[in-house]
């Protein structure tokens, strides 16, 4: 395939409530939404999964937008690309910003399964046809209004409860939510915000049987962690550290981790998210697939990824309606009774809906070849 044009659609989205996490709150989304088309008219659809500031990662909206202009697209314009596997090394003279490159590629991969009319998910090697989904949630006001959340996600039958935590709001918090639900599938993320200094609060952690505890220590940390992993029971799940297959052999190796969570904006990719499935498939490592709190097309894109079968895990991703008054895909995604059925229509499955687009759009860049 050549991709003769690329259209970049700046979109802000306001969400429902704001999520908070021990690195700060988000409640306007601003995002790029990625349209390739080849020269037969073909379109593939890829989102950036950067916030607004860099709390997360290092990557920004605007560093995504930069990166993505200036560098990326003159890489792929007009270029024959025969399969998606191939940008990653046409990529590869840009060092990291793999939030902007994985929009990109994403979008290329859509492309390339609606051109050869399979399902992205049939594209990837994947054939589950209906995904477990767990809930993400943020910092709460009190306890007791975190206990109400937690209850009607339950209710609305996520398989798992991830809960967000940082120093002030961990045990406490862990321990009345299993006071009051005993057995659901609970495990708690970090985002960093501890270190071996706390070995202590940390083991104490493991009498609640949590199914794991997400990034307890720094974004970039994977000795420490080994460490910690081999002073508490409950298993360490990495999600900022882990960028490139690399990262997550290093971490294997070194026994700082017994689960990966994969984000493929994180990753820089459909491509390196894969290798690692594959990777973690070999050595017995469970895998999930994390969220960035996307739109539609990138929600479409991680339902895709999930279904490869070491994906043993729930995910992050919900229903569109957890977050968004209003999705810009139709149909918008629903998780009924804690699974998501994988669309069947070709490459991403779900339609963009432009005029629900439009609405969101700041600006747009249209970006043509000139052959
Ligand atoms: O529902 C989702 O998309 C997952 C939300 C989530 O946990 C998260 C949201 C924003 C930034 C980081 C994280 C994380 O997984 O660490
Ligand atoms: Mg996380």
């Amino acid at each position: 395939m050549i991709i003769q044009q690329i259209t970049l659609h700046h979109l802000n989205m306001n969400m429902k409530t704001p999520f908070v996490t021990s690195f700060g709150s988000v409640q306007e989304k601003p995002f790029l939404l990625v349209e390739v088309m080849d020269k037969e008219g073909n379109i593939g659809w890829g989102e950036t999964t950067a916030f607004q500031a860099p709390w997360y990662n290092e990557e920004t909206f605007q560093t995504n937008l930069h990166i993505i202009k200036d560098f990326l697209i003159p890489l792929v314009l007009n270029k024959q690309i025969n399969h998606p596997d191939e940008v990653s090394a046409i990529f590869s003279p840009i060092r990291k910003n793999n939030m902007a490159k994985a929009g990109i590629e994403g979008a290329i991969w859509d492309l390339y399964a609606k051109r050869n009319h399979l399902t992205l998910s049939e594209a990837l090697g994947g054939s589950v046809k209906k995904i477990e989904v767990g809930v993400s949630i943020g910092l709460q006001k009190s306890t007791e209004q975190l206990l109400n959340v937690v209850r009607r996600y339950i209710h609305e039958g996520y398989k798992r409860i991830k809960v967000k935590i940082k120093p002030g709001q961990d045990v406490n918090l862990i321990a009345a939510l299993r006071e009051a639900f005993p057995n659901i599938p609970l495990m708690a993320d970090a985002n960093s915000a501890y270190t071996l200094k706390d070995i202590s609060l940390l083991k104490e952690l493991d009498q609640y049987n949590l199914l794991m505890i997400e990034q307890p220590l720094d974004y970039d940390d994977i000795v420490d962690h080994a460490k910690l992993q081999n002073e508490i029971q409950t298993p360490i799940c990495l999600d900022e550290s882990i960028l490139s297959l690399e990262d997550v052999k290093k971490a294997v190796e070194l026994g700082s981790a017994k689960v990966i969570n994969i984000k493929i904006g994180r990753v820089g990719g459909l491509t390196e998210a894969k290798k690692i499935h594959d990777y973690c498939m070999e050595k017995n490592i469970p895998v999930w697939c994390g969220g960035m709190l996307e739109a539609g097309i990138g929600r479409a894109h991680n339902i895709a990824l999930t279904t490869l079968p070491n994906f043993t895990l729930p995910g992050d991703t919900s229903s569109s309606s957890r977050y968004w008054d209003e999705d810009i895909i139709s149909p918008e995604v629903i998780a009924k009774d804690g699974y998501i059925t994988a669309p069947t229509g070709y490459g991403i499955g779900y339609e963009p809906n432009m005029e629900t687009i439009k609405k969101f759009t700041i600006d747009r860049w249209i970006f043509k070849s000139a052959y």
